[in-house]
């Protein structure tokens, strides 16, 4: 560890003496706690960091509106369009894919759930399903589930290990959790959980904030941070290991993803692809998605935050959106890929800057809680290695199926627990449905199919089907012309006794 002159002098030199002002009032656990925060800093790159923070404040990066053109749709892969044949024959390269444990999961969980409005990890929360099932829950049973699909198709053993990425906010909350929840029946060790670095929040003048007097404001590096954080943690050395050649990353928040989906995994493999990102059409101009667009013909992700209103709204001449490609963050990398992001790529990837409120101390030593945006935050995007790929592809699938967010409080328009829920609800619907079977309400009337959910509808019926039950509405036969009464749940208990009838 750096003594406390070194750190002294290194911050002196990145212009950053004002991190040790109030060195003098801590006291001896604090000044140990502090030193070990700062000795953990990249004081080397500090200056570069602080000074291209604020530099980038003040002129942010040219907007790419003018160089952006929508990714033909030829270009794009797509469930609704292509033939059954071609699904299976996807789903088939997949599930062979997982059977030989070639395939592992990566869950991006280092966010805190500001818009949310919670204190704890994403995944640990609970949208109000009649199971009262966590998001992490159901991730760990779809896991679950598609191994055993996998293995029982191939006669084999097989293991998707879960990466999980946290930051310092989630990590000692995610594990407790983990370990109280015995780990929801997984094999602990094929769990990998590790840490993405922490960086400064800064001033618009370049100094880093000091969040207490013996603290500074740090921030996760944004998701993108994943690419350092695999190196940091020797991830891919672990997937090396395993044997694991194929990942699928994809973010803590959608209730519908479907975790090391065969058919995906499988289209990518079969077509050859280093990199690929599932997308859904956007639902509206504002919709706060990503979109995947060519930028100088390269493809690549254009966020919410970075184009322009005029851009997102344009229309083709049907009344479709031009750039509707909305990314709903799942992507797949090979480790191939991964190694040469890592050996290469990293440090070229774009700083994306945010401005926020950082709560901070003055120079007087009084707690502030800023009420107008005081500070840099900097962040890379997940996506932003798309343009390194050899042979990037897209792959749309339906947003009824794959694609409902928890981003918000309930009381929001859109992405609140209430519509995650109705989502879940809504397919489980479906699923029982298509499978033969009747839903009566607690009258004995007969409900109708419901496509999907939004936040003004009236909810579907309560008919929750367990992951471990059914990964995507497979092996329902058992359901056949019954006559089922909401709520209705199928956990494995009640699909024997069901087999049984
Ligand atoms: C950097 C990044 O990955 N941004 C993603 C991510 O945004 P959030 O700000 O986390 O909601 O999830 C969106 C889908 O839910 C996706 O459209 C967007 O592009």
């Amino acid at each position: 560890m750096f003594s406390l002159d070194q750190v002294r002098q290194s911050l002196e030199s990145a212009g950053q003496s004002h991190i040790l002002q109030f060195w003098p009032e801590l006291c001896e656990e604090e000044r140990d706690a502090f030193l070990q925060e700062l000795a953990q800093l990249d004081l080397r790159g500090l200056k570069q960091h602080c000074e291209g923070a604020a530099r980038a404040a003040v002129s942010p990066a040219a907007s790419l509106d003018q160089d952006i053109d929508p990714v033909p749709p030829e270009f794009i892969g797509s469930v609704r369009k292509s033939e059954q044949s071609c699904l299976s024959l996807w789903e088939d390269e997949g599930l062979l894919q997982i059977s030989r444990s070639r395939v592992g999961v990566l869950l991006l969980a280092g966010g805190q759930g500001t818009r949310l409005g919670v204190q704890y990890p994403k995944g640990m929360y609970n949208v109000g399903l009649p199971s009262g099932k966590t998001l992490y829950q159901i991730q760990a049973e779809r896991i679950h589930k598609i191994q055993e699909l996998a293995g029982v198709k191939h006669g084999s053993k097989c293991t998707v290990p879960w990466y999980i990425m946290t930051s310092e906010f989630t990590l000692a909350p995610t594990e407790t959790f983990f370990k109280e929840n015995n780990y929801f029946g997984l094999e602990p060790s094929n769990i990998v959980m590790f840490e993405q670095r922490m960086i400064p929040a800064v001033t618009f003048d370049g100094k880093v904030i000091l969040q207490g007097k013996g603290k500074l404001a740090m921030a996760p590096d944004g998701n993108g941070g994943l690419y350092q954080a695999l190196v940091d943690n020797k991830v891919l050395e672990d997937m090396e290991k395993r044997g694991v050649e194929y990942l699928h990353v994809y973010c803590v928040d959608n209730i519908l993803v479907k975790m090391a989906d065969p058919v995906f995994i499988g289209f990518c493999v079969s077509k050859g692809s280093d990199c690929g990102a599932k997308v859904v059409a956007k639902a509206y101009p504002t919709e706060p998605v990503g979109v995947v667009c060519r930028v100088r013909g390269v493809t690549q992700v254009v966020e919410y935050s970075e184009i322009q209103p005029e851009t997102a709204k344009l229309q083709g001449p049907g009344g479709e959106l031009v750039y509707s490609a909305g990314n709903i963050c799942n992507h797949f990398f090979t480790r191939a890929f991964l190694n040469d992001v890592a050996e290469k790529f990293e440090g070229k990837l774009k700083q994306h800057v945010a401005i926020k409120k950082v709560p901070f101390v003055d120079s007087q030593g009084n707690q502030v809680k800023p009420t107008k945006p005081n500070g840099i935050k900097m962040e890379k995007f997940v996506f932003d290695v798309f343009p390194f790929s050899r042979n990037f592809v897209a792959f749309e699938v339906d947003r009824e199926d794959e694609f409902s967010p928890l981003k918000n409080a309930d009381g929001a328009a859109t992405d609140t627990p209430t519509v995650a829920r109705n989502s879940l609800l809504a397919q489980h619907c479906r699923w029982v449905m298509a499978a033969g079977a009747k839903l009566l309400d607690q009258h004995g009337h007969p409900l109708p199919p419901r496509a999907s959910a939004s936040a003004g509808d009236s909810p579907p019926a309560q008919c929750e089907i367990s992951p471990l039950v059914s990964y995507f509405g497979e092996g329902l036969e058992l359901l056949r012309g019954k006559t089922l009464t909401t709520p209705f749940i199928l956990d494995e208990k009640r699909a024997k006794e069901l087999q049984a009838q």
